[in-house]
C-alpha cells in the first residue's frame, strides 16, 4: 500500500539549516506513519534537535520542505495533532502540573484526562504542588505528560527520559510502545541505545547534518546478520587469529556474519571454549559495524 504525504505523520525531503558558519542540517528526508516509532540518532551537535525543531515550525529551513499530516509545520492543522515536551525553563514556576495541564488540554480543545496522565507519568504526588522546587526528574514527568494531554496522533520528544529514575524510564517505554500500538506516531531523539531500541522500529542515524543510515530496525538486523558469540577460555590460551575475538575484561567476544561456519570450525579445531553465548549484535554495535563497512541499507 502506498501512503499518500497526507497520511503520513512526517514527510521531509531535503529539510536543511545554516547557523552562520555551521551548517546543522543537511539535505535531511524522513516519513513516518502512523503507528511508527522513529528513532533519530546521532553524537552531540549532529542536527537531531534543529531537524526536530523544523518539524514542529519552530524553525524555518534554509531549504526543502516538510509536512505534518500534509500540512505545513507549525500551521493550526499541525499543531492540532502534534505533541511536543517543552523545555523545563517554559514552564511558569508558581502553578502546579493539574494547573498546567488543565490549561494546555483546553487549548487543544480536549477533555484534560489528569487520571490517566497521572498514572502513566508518576504524578500521584506532584499533581498538586506547585512546580517551582521541583527536581529535574520531577520536571521531566511533568513535560512528558504535556506532550501528551491534547490526545496527540504525533509526539516529538527531544532526549525524554533525561534526568528520569530507571522505574520512570521502564514506565515512559511502556506507555510510548502503548501509544504507539494505538495508532500513534512518535519521533525520540535519545543517546541511550536500548531506549530507541525497545520504542522504536526505525531509525535514523544523522552525522553532520545528514542522515547516513536509515531504515526499519529489523531491516538493517536482517541485512547485517551480525551475531555476537561470548565464551570462555582457559587461563593462558587464547582463541585462534582467523576468529577476530577480542577480549573485554571478562570474556572473549567475536562478531561473525556467519556464526554457523564459525561455530563448527571453533569445534573442529578442539578450541576448548566453556559458556557459549549467542546474541545479535547490540544496535549501537550494529551501527558501528555498518558505518565503517559503509553499508546503506
Ligand atoms: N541557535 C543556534 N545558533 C547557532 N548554532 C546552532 C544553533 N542551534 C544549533 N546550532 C548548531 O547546529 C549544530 C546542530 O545542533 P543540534 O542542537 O541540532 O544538535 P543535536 O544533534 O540535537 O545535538 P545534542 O545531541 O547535543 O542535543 C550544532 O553544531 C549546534 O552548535
Amino acid at each position: 500500500m502506498t501512503l499518500h504525504s497526507s497520511d503520513l505523520a512526517i514527510h521531509a525531503r531535503g529539510l536543511a539549516k545554516r547557523f552562520g558558519a555551521v551548517q546543522a542540517v543537511a539535505r535531511i528526508d524522513l516519513d513516518l506513519a502512523p503507528g511508527e516509532a522513529l528513532g533519530l540518532l546521532g553524537t552531540n551537535g549532529a542536527g537531531k534537535s534543529t531537524t526536530l525543531a523544523m518539524l514542529m515550525g519552530l524553525r524555518v529551513p534554509d531549504a526543502g520542505q516538510a509536512l505534518v499530516f500534509g500540512h505545513p509545520p507549525g500551521s493550526p492543522a499541525a499543531r492540532r495533532w502534534t505533541g511536543a515536551t517543552p523545555q523545563a525553563r517554559d514552564l511558569p514556576d508558581q502553578v502546579t502540573p493539574r494547573e498546567i495541564l488543565s490549561y494546555a488540554a483546553q487549548r487543544y480543545g480536549v477533555p484534560p484526562a489528569i487520571d490517566r496522565l497521572i498514572a502513566d507519568f508518576g504524578l500521584g504526588d506532584l499533581i498538586d504542588r506547585r512546580v517551582a522546587g521541583f527536581s529535574g526528574g520531577q520536571m521531566r514527568r511533568v513535560a512528558l505528560a504535556l506532550a501528551f494531554v491534547g490526545q496527540p496522533r504525533l509526539v516529538f520528544l527531544d532526549e525524554p527520559t533525561s534526568g528520569l529514575d530507571s522505574a520512570a524510564q521502564d514506565a515512559f517505554r511502556v506507555m510510548a510502545r502503548g501509544y504507539v500500538a494505538q495508532g500513534g506516531a512518535l519521533v525520540l531523539t535519545s543517546h541511550h541505545w536500548d531506549e530507541i531500541e525497545a520504542i522504536c522500529s526505525s531509525i535514523a542515524v544523522i552525522d553532520r547534518g545528514e542522515t547516513v543510515l536509515a531504515g526499519r530496525i529489523d531491516a538493517i538486523r536482517a541485512r547485517a546478520r551480525i551475531t555476537r558469540l561470548g565464551f570462555d577460555l582457559p587461563p593462558d590460551l587464547v582463541p585462534p587469529l582467523w576468529l577476530g575475538a577480542r577480549h573485554d575484561g571478562a570474556r572473549w567476544q567475536a562478531e561473525t556474519a556467519d556464526s554457523d561456519t564459525a561455530l563448527r570450525r571453533m569445534v573442529a579445531e578442539a578450541l576448548p571454549f566453556a559458556n557459549l553465548t549467542l546474541q545479535p549484535l547490540e544496535l549501537k554495535d550494529l551501527i558501528h559495524h555498518l558505518r565503517q563497512e559503509g553499508t546503506r541499507p
